[in-house]
This record gives C-alpha cells, structure tokens and sequence, in this order.
C-alpha cells in the first residue's frame, strides 16, 4: 500500500568528494496544456455524476429552481420556491414525525455530513491514529455515510484494510471530542464496516415516572422503561438470570421495583411468585405484601435460597425427557428470586457456615435454574471478583452509575466500555443520572443505553394495596407518576 516515491532515493545519495553537496536535477517533463484541461474536464464532470448520485434531492432543490428562472423569469422560480417552503412548512405542522423521517432528518445529516463530519474528517482520523500520513499521502478510512435520529447522528465507516473494531473502540475520546460529541458508541455494521453514534443530546435527561401496571398478566419480557432511541426498555426476566450492578444511590432500587411492577399481574394470577432476600432490611421491605417468600436476616436468607434450589431440582427432576423448557404455569410458576445488595450474603457474611451455603445455593441457581424457572435477579454496588465471584453466571447484566472505568468491563464483560458503555460517567445527580444504565444482554453484545422508570415510595404503596384489594392494574399514582 505504502509504494516509495519518486525522489525517495535521492535523499540518502551522499557525496565521496569533499565540501560538494550532490544536486539533483529531476528530469522535467513537459504535459501539453490539452491533456492537463482533459483531466481537469473529466475529474469535474466525474464530480458532478457523484454529486447528482449521492444528493439527487439537494442537486434537485437548487437546479430546479435554477432552471426556472432561466427558461420562465425569476418570478416564477421565486413562486415555486415560496410554494414548496409553504407546503413543507404546512406538512411539518400537521405531521411532525413523517416530515422529520423523510425531510428533517436527512436534511440535518446532509448537513452535519459536510459541516461535521467531512470537514473534520482528515484532522480526527490522522491524529487519533485512525489514518495514517505517509510520505505525504493520506490513507483514511472512508466516511460512507451519515443519517440522523431524533437524538444521535449515526455515522457509517468502511475501515482501513488490516483495522480491526478495538483500533476504533481504543479512541472514543478522540472521536467523540473531535466531532463536538459528548460520547461515541462503535458498533459493527457488517465486516469492514462499522456504525459511530455520536449523540447530540441526552434523550433520557429526564427521569421517567413508574411506567403503568400491565393490563395482562404476562412473564415476557417487562417493559421497565424507555432507551436511548425513544423505544421500550423491556427486560426478559423469564428464562434468563439477570445481575444489576450500581454505586450507591445509582437507582438500582428503580430497576428491582420496575421488574416486580410488570410482573405485578402475572404474580396475582399464579404465574410468577417472588421469593425476596433483603438483608440490607431496606428496599423490599416496604413492598413485603407482594411477595411469596422474604427474608432478610443471613440464616433466613441461606433457607430461603436452599428452598428455591430444592425446587429447581424437583423440576428438573420432573422434566426430565419430558420437556426441556419451563412455561409458567400455576402449578409451577416461574419463581423470580430477588437479592438485594447480594454481596451483604457473600463477600460481607462473617459467617464462614452461612458464606458458603449461600454462595453455593446462589452458584447452583444462576447454573441450572432458569431452564426450570427459577430465574435470579440481583443487585449490587462492588462489581470485583472477590465480591461476586460468580458474576459470570448471570447471562444478561445491567452497569448503572459505577465508580470507576474498570468497574464496566467487570459487570458487563470485556470491551464493554470501549464500545461506548461509559458507566462510570453517568452523572451522580440523581435527577440527570439514577436509573441510567448499560444493558448487555446474552442475546446482543452492543451495550445498550435505558433509563428505567422511578418507582416511588406512594407508588409501591399503592401497589401493595391493589394487590391486597385485587384491584390490578392501576392507574399511575404517586409522586413519581
Ligand atoms: N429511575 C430513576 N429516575 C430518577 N430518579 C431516580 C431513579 N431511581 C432512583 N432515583 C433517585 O435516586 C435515589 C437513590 O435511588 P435508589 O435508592 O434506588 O438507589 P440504589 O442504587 O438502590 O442505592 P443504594 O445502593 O444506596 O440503596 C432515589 O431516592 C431517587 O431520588
């Protein structure tokens, strides 16, 4: 690729006779004045195809009225420019969403194409180490496009040959600074290619009250809150095992009640029980009514988490050669066991006894437990080893504020920061970050960004009460509604 160039040899000519420089005198080859004027022709009509390729409607918004004025006056192009200003204004007003898909949107990426993007391009590319200059050439990887979204602009790259996705996920700084983004997320498009979000705002700056109770019963997958691109944040729950990791305060709270309000109708229909452990005697406390079984002292909650292996071994000793995946039914409900700061049963029990109950019945569950239906879902602040070592049991993990960078690869598994999940940056104010989390999910390996909603004090209340009262679903209530 890096071919030597003319001239490249001259430099390291050296002179045997003293005090003589050597001079090089290149051989001057005249190019008549046609040849030099057919290229430039060709190079600008070459230009003006690729133009009217790429841009048909922006070539067809300036030639159009160009023409107009040419064959008819400029009255008439001014009416026709008036005409269409007035009807894309009107169709902006009555429909807002179908004239930002067709218009708005390609309009801004045109937009943030030449001015963003292909203007600082060249620069980004050769400082960050993405392009290489040499010997006065540029190799850059190509910017093939650019298309924007209610609240990212998602910028297409074919890669240099012989890149590989960690060269770019290594430099999201760079990127993200170099293009006047807070972050840049890389995903891979298709081999060679990849696709950079560059948000241009926070779609989940602000907090989202608890969504409503589902109006049937369902174990599918709980919608919990909204994701960055404006869609549900729905959570499988069934059929998985799910960590939830957090700094204190970072809304790991939001994410266990989001769950167990979705669930809230299936556990009133017999499909789903939820077996609580709350040995900080804190978070589930207050919703103690909804669940099946609780406990909260460590001996109370060794019992607890040995009772939901005795029944994941029942099932499975039932199932099988019979059936190999578990349907929520009310003989055998799916069994959700909810830990709260599961690391107050582990690395923090003084009791060696207790300790490895608990670790094994934990370990045990998370391995064979969700075939059967009976699912884990826990939280936690520290995400080290030494803390939960059997954090790779969990096949779907959510990052909420974490306290440092390494904290994010430790919960959603490695690379997961240098794709963009930047945990540890999400604010501490709770009103611009609790309940902002990084998903990683068994099923997709991109980290996506959700904010779940806020279940609140009154909101948990009057779940309890509608529950005792069998008054499902209800209406939103509460602070946070
Ligand atoms: N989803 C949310 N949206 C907006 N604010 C939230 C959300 N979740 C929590 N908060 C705010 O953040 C505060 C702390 O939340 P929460 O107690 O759930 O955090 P936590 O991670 O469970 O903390 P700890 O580990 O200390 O118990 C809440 O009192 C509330 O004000």
């Amino acid at each position: 690729m890096f071919k030597k160039l003319p001239g490249d040899e001259a430099q390291h000519l050296v002179s045997t006779t003293p005090d003589t420089a050597v001079v090089f005198r290149p051989a001057v080859v005249q190019t008549p004045a046609i040849v030099t004027l057919v290229i430039f022709a060709w190079r600008l009509l070459a230009g003006a195809v690729r133009l009217l390729w790429r841009h048909p409607i922006a070539a067809a918004v300036v030639a159009v009225p160009g023409v107009i004025w040419t064959l008819y006056g400029w009255q008439w192009s001014a009416a026709l420019v008036t005409l269409a200003l007035v009807g894309l204004t009107a169709w902006a007003l009555a429909d807002r969403s179908s004239f930002l898909r067709r218009i708005g949107w390609r309009l801004l990426a045109w937009w943030r194409l030449v001015w963003i993007y292909r203007r600082h391009w060249q620069p980004v590319m050769i400082i960050s180490g993405l392009g290489r200059h040499v010997r006065g050439r540029d190799y850059l990887p190509h910017l093939a496009k650019v298309s924007c979204t209610s609240w990212a602009d998602l910028v297409t790259v074919k890669m240099l040959t012989g890149q590989s996705v960690t060269d770019w996920a290594d430099r999201i700084d760079h990127l993200a600074h170099g293009f006047g983004a807070t972050s840049c997320r890389v995903t891979v498009a298709r081999p060679g290619r990849l696709l950079l979000a560059f948000p241009r705002r926070d779609p989940l700056a602000t907090p989202l009250p608890a969504l409503p109770i589902p109006g049937v019963p369902s174990v599918g997958p709980v919608e919990i809150g909204k994701r960055e691109d404006g869609t549900p944040w729905r959570l499988k729950v069934h059929g998985t095992h799910l960590l939830v990791a957090g700094a204190t305060g970072a809304g790991k709270g939001s994410i266990i009640w989001s769950v167990i309000r979705g669930l809230l109708p299936a556990v009133r229909a017999g499909l789903v029980q939820v077996w609580a452990l709350d040995p900080k005697l804190m978070e589930l406390s207050f919703g103690r009514a909804l669940f099946d079984r609780y406990a909260a002292d460590p001996a109370a909650c060794a019992e607890l988490l040995e009772a939901a292996v005795k029944v994941m071994q029942e099932r499975a000793g039932r199932f099988a050669g019979v059936q190999r995946d578990h349907i929520p039914m009310v003989e055998d409900p799916f069994v959700l066991v909810v830990v709260d700061e599961v690391a107050f049963l582990t690395a923090y029990q003084s009791d060696k006894g207790l300790k490895l109950r608990i670790s094994a019945a934990l370990a045990t569950l998370t391995t064979q437990g969700r075939a059967v239906g009976v699912g884990v879902l826990a939280a936690l602040q520290d995400p080290r080893k030494d803390v939960l070592s059997i954090r790779n049991l969990f096949p779907d993990k959510i990052a909420l504020r974490l306290d440092e960078s390494e904290q994010v690869d430790m919960v959603l598994g490695d690379g997961a920061r240098d794709r963009g999940a930047l945990a540890d940056l999400i604010s501490p104010n709770p009103t611009l970050g609790a309940g902002i989390a990084y998903a990683r999910l068994e099923t997709s390996p991109e980290p996506t960004r959700a904010r779940a909603g806020y279940v609140c004090d009154a909101d948990i209340r009057a779940m309890v009460a509608a529950f005792a009262a069998d008054t499902l679903p209800l209406p939103q209530t509460g602070e946070g509604a």
